[in-house]
């Protein structure tokens, strides 16, 4: 919405500019009589000769209208105004020279052209103006139009790495449009030759042409529609990768805000619906345009009063059109049921085991009839539409109808050559058609590239990665006066001046209840997301100047669910150490308790472990998980409740191993804490907050939470009884 003093500043300049149009228009109509005053129709002199003299005349127009423009118009700095005052200066003579070398025009015989043709030449110069400024520049339409336009071009610029592909589509594009350009010429030639003196050979040659014509549109035709839908392919397969590139890079709370099918839409269907904004609407768009261009010549050649009256056609079409425009809604619609349909999909146990099948659907339905109305609604203003754009069709064909008769009869025009005439305005037509339908196509899937620029154009949140990589490490870690909040929650502090030491080639647990942030300092160590305020220190330097690949080279984490990739049992073993030995496999596998029970699957190690590792149970996933950390030999081991979901004997074999590694740093988060009685160093937090830390003994000696929540767990709300 358009403030106010802004919308008066556009009026008041838009009344600046049709003041300057005015004056500009008057004085040349008054350069107009002038001339002809000056110089009477003279029909002696060559063709060739009169040209000369109206192209000097309409360039001592142009210099001394743009004069007068920057003198005394109201609007001196205006780019939009000093190019129409060129267009119309410039349009006649054009038309006259291009005229002049079209086969079947007369030669030029007066040195001012009529002023049938000079209230035209206006027109059609006013039109031209405007359609440019409306297509590329921002002062023609609303800013959102002009935002559109940006992101078309940008959208275009993607795909310069095919401009080989682009030129040969072009090349055999216009060869395509020269040939249908030529067959309604050769077919009212051919009406001609019948109807008057038939000569065998003429007759022959205009057939043979036709032939050529139509034979070269076809081939040409094929030709350039495989070359834009290889160019299509091309750039779809560049925006993909590149769109998933920059999802890789983004941090974790992005991951949050966004949902999984909404990206996986941008990454499929949003950049399917940009690449044919580019290829497939341009190919149709300068096809149209070099077909019109091609059309006009000929049809101008024919008759500038029958196509005075074609034109009318394009700014009413264009004004229809812009108002029949609600493509984007029902996109966005249909988008929304469909995520709603995967979300329950995804969701179904717990769908199912709250017996909330019923107001899931009817969530659904609901989805389903906003798309429905939405569908309604469009197929009522294109039924109101198509009803418009016939009548004005019809009403403009029963004038060019009256027209002609009266040209014919004045013999200014032959039958075969309104036969032409016609078959070029029906083409002409449709092709005015296609070129508003197209430009709105265009501006409308380019909203579908929005989304995919602002996927790309993201920068992470998170402080640039830094080139530390030591040979050796300790792997000592310090929490100093660490605060932090989630980035969907800034209200709430998470970590409220956290400070703490994790101790080189020791074992140190995070224990407390729940919610009391030990995750969220797993989280920061894993740089899933940035502290507010404080710092976390590795070997005393900030963590986020180490390098990323080093620092998950030298850190492995198991969380509680543990994610598995579908895929072998293998792969996902050793997924962080792509290219592993399979001794190396097995060795992590039996250290993570893990190589019995993959022995006994149908495949052993080469099962599938089906998507999301939902083929195994929620122990066997953990165990795999913690093989998958210990295959990359970490020097600090993360382990958030990694072994929650195991039994107590496998639980106490997983842990020996883990706890035994000499000169490894493990860092346990943990609510039995019947687990962390061994750990070196234990650290309670809760509500975000260190409480106390200590060895078990110091801890239990000393009374406080930790004693509290060892020996009388209930007494604690917020621990849940089963993890205890
Ligand atoms: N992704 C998130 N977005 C927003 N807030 C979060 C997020 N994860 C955790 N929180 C909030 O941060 C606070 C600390 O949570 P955290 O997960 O660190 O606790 P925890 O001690 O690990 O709990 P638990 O033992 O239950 O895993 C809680 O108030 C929690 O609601």
């Amino acid at each position: 919405v358009r403030s106010g003093p802004v919308r008066s500043l556009e009026l008041l300049r838009l009344s600046d500019l049709a003041t300057g149009c005015v004056v500009v228009l008057g004085l040349d109509a008054l350069l107009w009589t002038l001339a002809g005053f000056l110089l009477v129709q003279s029909e002696c002199a060559s063709s060739s000769s009169l040209l000369a003299w109206l192209w000097t005349f309409r360039v001592l127009s142009w210099v001394l209208l743009h004069s007068v423009v920057q003198v005394v118009s109201p609007v001196k700095e205006c780019p939009a105004l000093k190019r129409w005052v060129a267009t119309l200066c410039l349009v006649t003579p054009v038309y006259e020279s291009l005229k002049a070398m079209v086969p079947l025009s007369q030669a030029h015989n007066a040195a001012v052209p009529d002023p049938g043709k000079v209230i035209l030449a206006a027109l059609a110069s006013c039109l031209a103006c405007l359609l440019w400024e409306w297509v590329f520049t921002g002062d023609g339409r609303a800013r959102g139009d002009a935002t559109a336009r940006a992101l078309l071009m940008r959208a275009m610029r993607y795909s310069a790495p095919d401009y080989l592909h682009l030129g040969a589509a072009f090349l055999f594009l216009t060869l395509t449009a020269v040939c249908e350009t030529y067959m309604p010429y050769y077919i009212g030639k051919v009406v001609d030759i019948l109807s008057h003196k038939y000569e065998y050979s003429t007759f022959m040659w205009a057939i043979v042409c036709m032939g050529l014509f139509s034979l070269g549109s076809s081939l040409f035709g094929g030709l350039r529609g495989g070359m834009f839908m290889c160019s299509l392919c091309r750039m779809n397969k560049r925006v993909r990768h590149m769109l998933f590139q920059s999802l890789m890079k983004q941090d974790i709370s992005f991951f949050e805000e966004n949902k999984p099918g909404s990206l996986s839409s941008r990454l499929i269907s949003d950049t399917d619906k940009m690449g044919r904004s580019v290829a497939m609407n341009l190919n149709v768009l300068l096809r149209s345009v070099v077909k019109t261009v091609g059309m006009l010549w000929f049809m101008l050649g024919l008759s500038w009063q029958l196509t005075g009256l074609t034109c009318l056609e394009m700014p009413l079409l264009a004004l229809l059109q812009n108002s029949y425009n609600s493509y984007s809604q029902l996109q966005d619609s249909q988008a929304e049921t469909k995520e709603l349909a995967s979300e329950i999909i995804f969701t179904m146990k717990t769908v199912r085991s709250f017996n909330a099948e019923e107001n899931e659907w009817r969530r659904y339905q609901g989805s389903l009839e906003k798309t429905r109305q939405i569908r309604h609604r469009k197929g009522i203003y294109s039924a109101t539409h198509l009803l418009l754009r016939r009548m004005v069709t019809l009403g403009l064909k029963v004038l060019m109808l009256l027209q002609g008769r009266q040209l014919i009869a004045s013999n200014l025009l032959s039958m075969g050559n309104l036969l032409s005439f016609i078959l070029y305005q029906k083409d002409m037509v449709t092709n005015m058609r296609q070129l508003v339908y197209i430009y709105g196509d265009m501006l409308n899937t380019v909203t579908a590239s929005v989304k995919v620029f602002q996927l790309l154009d993201r920068k992470p949140k998170m402080k640039e990665v830094g080139h530390l990589a030591p040979p050796n490490l300790e792997g000592k870690i310090n929490f100093c006066n660490v605060s932090f909040f989630y980035p969907s929650r800034p209200d709430i502090l998470a970590l409220k001046g956290v400070t703490f030491e994790v101790h080189a080639g020791k074992m140190t647990a995070l224990v407390g209840p729940s919610g009391g942030g030990k995750s969220s300092c797993v989280n920061l160590l894993e740089r899933f997301y940035e502290a507010s305020e404080g710092e976390v220190l590795l070997d005393g330097e900030p963590i986020h100047q180490y390098q990323h690949q080093y620092l998950h080279r030298k850190m492995a984490m198991v969380s509680q669910d543990p994610v598995l990739f579908s895929g072998s049992v293998r792969h996902n073993i050793e997924y962080g150490q792509p290219g592993c030995s399979m001794d190396m496999v097995e060795d992590a596998a039996r250290r993570a308790n893990a190589h019995n029970f993959i022995c006994k699957l149908e495949q052993g190690y080469a099962t599938d472990v089906g998507e999301c590792g939902g083929q195994l149970s929620a122990g066997e996933k953990q165990c795999i998980a913690i093989a998958r950390a210990l295959v990359c030999q970490p020097l600090i081991l993360i382990l958030d409740e990694a072994t929650s979901s195991m039994d107590i004997n496998t639980q106490h074999a997983v842990q020996d191993v883990l706890a035994g590694k000499e000169g490894q740093t493990v860092l346990v988060v943990a609510h039995r804490l019947q687990t962390v009685e061994k750990a070196d160093h234990i650290i309670f937090l809760q509500d975000g907050e260190v409480v106390e830390q200590g060895t078990h003994q110091q801890l239990m000696e000393s009374r406080g939470q930790y004693h509290r929540l060892r020996e009388e767990p209930k007494s604690c709300p917020r621990m849940s009884e089963t993890k205890l």
